[in-house]
């Protein structure tokens, strides 16, 4: 069978310096580790479609805009995946997890602690150089 190849909309939410993750649950791809929100791109939707649905779905805010910030592929073996990641820092309402997941602030300056996937280590990377 193909490797399954997901596109993924991926949003860093930022606010005084600081960044809101969220703990991805054990049976996921890739669980227990921190992540920022966000899901996969559906057929036929643009990647900032996805990316304002899947940040209602999980965090419940309301993107107004956000800026194109990188985009990762990797390949974790068992599935490649293409992030594509938006700097969101116009939004409104108080983020919060909705599926039960542990979610948190952290400043910038300590992004680089909390366990991550391995493609997120290039964007914590970016994040902690140009803020
Ligand atoms: N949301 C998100 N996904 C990430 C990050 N880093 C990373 O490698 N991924 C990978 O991207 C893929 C898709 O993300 P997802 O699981 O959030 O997709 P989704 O919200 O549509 O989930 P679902 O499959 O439970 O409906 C997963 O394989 C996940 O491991 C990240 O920072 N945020
Ligand atoms: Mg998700």
């Amino acid at each position: 069978m193909a490797k399954k190849h997901v596109k993924v909309a991926v949003g860093v939410i930022i606010q005084n310096r600081n960044i809101f993750v969220s703990k991805r649950s054990e049976h996921q791809h890739q669980g227990g580790l921190w992540e920022f929100p966000g899901g996969k791109v559906e057929a036929g939707e643009s990647v900032t479609d996805a990316l304002n649905r899947e940040l209602k779905e999980e965090v419940n805010i309301d993107v107004h805009s956000s800026d194109a910030f990188m985009i990762i592929e990797h390949d974790y073996g068992d599935k490649h995946v293409c992030l594509d990641i938006h700097l969101v820092n116009d939004f409104s309402g108080e983020p919060k997890g909705l599926e039960g997941q542990p979610c948190k602030w952290v400043s910038i300056e300590q992004l680089h602690e909390l366990a991550f996937p391995t493609a997120n280590l290039e964007i914590v990377a970016k994040l902690q150089a140009e803020f």
